[in-house]
C-alpha cells in the first residue's frame, strides 16, 4: 500500500511578496496514519497542505506520494489519491447545486451515471447534507457548506484525506458526526486544526509547525504534556487535559 504514503522532503516555500513561510519541513507519513498538524496562526500549516496535491509548488524540496515524486506529469494521478478540503468551502463549491457540485468529481473520473448517483447519495448522507442537494452553494449556511465541501471530496473516495480546519465553522452535532467520519476512514488522513480536544480524539501522531518548521512530531498524549515546547509554539493543551475550573480535575 504504498501509494498511500506521503513524504515531504526538505520543503521550503516562499511567497512572491517575499514571506517565507516554509522554511525546511520533512515528515513521513505512512499508510492508515491520522495526523494532525497543529501550530499558531501564520505557522504554514494551510501552505503546507496547499502543496500535497500540487495547488502550490515548492520553492525548494520534493513531496513524494507514495512511489511518485509531485510533478506536472503526475499531478493528475496524485489529485485522484490526495483528496483536498480547503480551508474556505467558496474555494470548493462552484456548481449550480450541491448535487453537482458533489457529482463533479466522479463524473470527471468517468463514472457511469448510476454510479455518480450513488457516490453523491452516500457523500452527501455521510455528511448529513441529503436534503441540500437541490440547493444552490451559495445559499447554504458556512457549516452548511463545510458540509458540502467534505462531501465533494469523500465522493472521489480518495486513498489519502488531506482537510485544513474541518470542524471550523460546524456545529457541535455536526463536529461530532464529522468525527465519527474520520475515525472510520481507514485511510490516511492528514488534517491541520484549533481544535485540539479533536485532535487528541482522533490523532495518533501531531506535527507541530511553527515560523515554518516543524518543531515536535509525537504522539498526542506526549506532545500535550510538553508544556515547554507548547509555550515555545505559542499553543495550549486541549480543554480536556487543562484543570476544570469547578473541581480542580485534570485528564493526564
Ligand atoms: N498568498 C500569500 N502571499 C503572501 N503571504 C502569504 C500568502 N498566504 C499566506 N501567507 C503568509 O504565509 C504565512 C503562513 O500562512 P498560512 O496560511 O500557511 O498559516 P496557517 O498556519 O495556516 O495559519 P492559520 O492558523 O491562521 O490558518 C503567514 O505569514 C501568512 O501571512
Amino acid at each position: 500500500m504504498s501509494h498511500h504514503i506521503v513524504e515531504v522532503r526538505n520543503l521550503r516555500h516562499v511567497y512572491p511578496d517575499g514571506t517565507v513561510a516554509l522554511r525546511d519541513v520533512s515528515f513521513r507519513i505512512t499508510h492508515g496514519e491520522s495526523v494532525a498538524i497543529i501550530g499558531a496562526n501564520g505557522a504554514g500549516k494551510s501552505t503546507l497542505l496547499l502543496h500535497l496535491n500540487g495547488f502550490l509548488t515548492p520553492t525548494a524540496g520534493e513531496i513524494r506520494i507514495g512511489d511518485y515524486p509531485l510533478t506536472k506529469a503526475t499531478l493528475p494521478e496524485i489529485r485522484r489519491t490526495v483528496g483536498m478540503v480547503f480551508q474556505d468551502p467558496d474555494d470548493q463549491l462552484f456548481m449550480p447545486t450541491v448535487y453537482d457540485d458533489v457529482a463533479f468529481g466522479p463524473l470527471n473520473l468517468g463514472l457511469s451515471g448510476t454510479d455518480v448517483e450513488q457516490r453523491v447519495k452516500d457523500a452527501l448522507e455521510k455528511v448529513g447534507a441529503g436534503h441540500l442537494q437541490e440547493k444552490p452553494p451559495y445559499n447554504l449556511s458556512g457549516g452548511e457548506k463545510k458540509r458540502v465541501a467534505i462531501a465533494t471530496v469523500l465522493s472521489m473516495s480518495p486513498d489519502i484525506l488531506v482537510m485544513d480546519e474541518p470542524t471550523d465553522g460546524l456545529d457541535p452535532h455536526a463536529r461530532r458526526q464529522l468525527m465519527a467520519l474520520l475515525r472510520e476512514f481507514s485511510h490516511t488522513r492528514i488534517f491541520t486544526s484549533h481544535d485540539l480536544d479533536m485532535v487528541l480524539e482522533l490523532c495518533s501522531r501531531v506535527i507541530i509547525l511553527h515560523e515554518g518548521e516543524v518543531r515536535g512530531d509525537g504522539p498526542p498524549l506526549e506532545i500535550f504534556r510538553n508544556d515547554e515546547l507548547l509555550a515555545r509554539c505559542r499553543l495550549e493543551k486541549p480543554l480536556s487535559m487543562q484543570g476544570c475550573p469547578v473541581c480542580g480535575g485534570k485528564v493526564s
